[in-house]
């Protein structure tokens, strides 16, 4: 079926998933707040800050009025960075009706509030129905969705109908799309996996080995599940693809903002210099003051976390923050997966 369809957001995330979706030769306005770079995509059909060398389709249209933007399409895909999400969602709310479905593909939790982005957006805009909200997650780089390489990602809603509805618009060849209704899990996951792969990055910064950060995928895993499954979520969520899928290829991928920003970090850079030489979000730094926040409200054991809070926040030398997990009280491997407090 042919959709028209809005995406607030052309970084890099939201380039990519406008590819998708003009691919499946959906009806596309991508929003921006830059004139210039509307411009350029229009014109030139490339976005080169984000997505380097790799032509647009041309029915991928470019604006900057949000108001059009909302009011032509009932479909909306929001991609921009967490931190937009106060200022933005009210906005957006005066331009939306109960009618509009929305797919959000942000992965992050907000350090004041301790709110996920859903709850975010259910807050700031009372006309979007929780019916109407969806999350698309999972393994998913833009770099690699630009060059149409297979990717598969998850899209979950509490309304199975609303899921399905944007699997079918997203889903292609390339693209393929999963539904699942656990909302919580798979919004946790997209967004804790960051705090670990940032922690990842400095291992590797630090020179340690395989060892090290499989090691860090595998606990993180645990805590992630852990903290996950106390607010609410399916604990099989985390064994799919907005789980262990999403936190081996951000942990992995030369592609990955948090991972990259987390090996300048342990190479050497402030946490200041190594944000600011990505030029693009690294929303792990936020969501790890958010989690540890969490870990300590809930009472869940998140020593990964909490090492990469102190790190970020509090100028801990990395390496004695890796000194300080490995040092441990010992522990049964099985009863540690399952333990809150400790
Ligand atoms: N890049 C990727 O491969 C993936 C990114 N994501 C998530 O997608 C979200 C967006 O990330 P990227 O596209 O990578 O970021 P990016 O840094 O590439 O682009 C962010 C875009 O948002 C715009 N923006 C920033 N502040 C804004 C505001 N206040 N109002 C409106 N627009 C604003 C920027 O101008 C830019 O166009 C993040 O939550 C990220 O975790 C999720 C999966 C994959
Ligand atoms: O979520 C992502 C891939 O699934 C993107 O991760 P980064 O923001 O670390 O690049």
């Amino acid at each position: 079926m042919k959709y028209g369809v809005t995406v607030l957001g052309a970084g890099s995330w939201g380039t990519a998933l406008s590819m998708v979706l003009a691919d499946n030769q959906q009806e596309v306005t991508l929003w921006t707040r830059s004139q210039d770079q509307a411009v350029f995509i229009n014109q030139y059909h490339m976005n080169p800050k984000y997505i380097k060398d790799i032509p647009l389709p041309h029915n991928l249209i470019a604006t900057t009025d949000l108001e059009m933007a909302l009011t032509k399409n009932q479909y909306i895909v929001l991609v921009t960075p967490s931190h937009s999400l106060y200022d933005l969602a009210p906005i957006i709310n005066q331009w939306i009706s109960n009618e509009t479905k929305i797919v959000h593909a942000i992965k992050g939790i907000d350090p004041e509030s301790l709110l996920c982005v859903s709850d975010i957006l259910l807050t700031y805009m009372p006309k979007l129905l929780p019916e109407n909200l969806a999350i698309l997650s999972g393994p998913s780089h833009a770099e690699e969705v630009a060059l149409r390489k297979p990717t598969t990602v998850v899209i979950s809603s509490k309304s199975i109908t609303v899921a399905e509805t944007f699997q079918d618009m997203f889903m292609n060849q390339n693209f393929r799309v999963y539904t699942n209704t656990d909302t919580i899990g798979v919004e946790l996951g997209g967004a804790l996996k960051n705090i670990i792969a940032l922690g990842a990055g400095i291992s590797d910064g630090l020179g340690y080995g395989d060892n090290a950060k499989a090691a860090l995928i595998t606990r993180g895993l645990a805590e992630i599940t852990r903290l996950g499954v106390h607010l609410g979520a399916d604990p099989s969520t985390f064994a799919g693809l907005a789980g262990v899928g999403d936190l081996i290829v951000t942990c992995t991928s030369i592609h990955s903002r948090n991972y990259r920003a987390g090996k300048l970090i342990g190479e050497g850079n402030t946490v200041e210099e190594a944000i600011a030489k990505m030029e693009m979000v690294v929303e792990g730094v936020r969501t790890t003051k958010a989690a540890y926040e969490l870990s300590k409200k809930h009472h869940v054991t998140m020593p990964i976390t909490t090492q990469l809070y102190e790190i970020l926040f509090n100028n801990k030398n990395a390496k004695e923050a890796v000194e300080n997990l490995m040092a441990r009280v010992k522990k049964d491997e099985v009863e540690a997966n399952l333990s809150i407090e400790k």
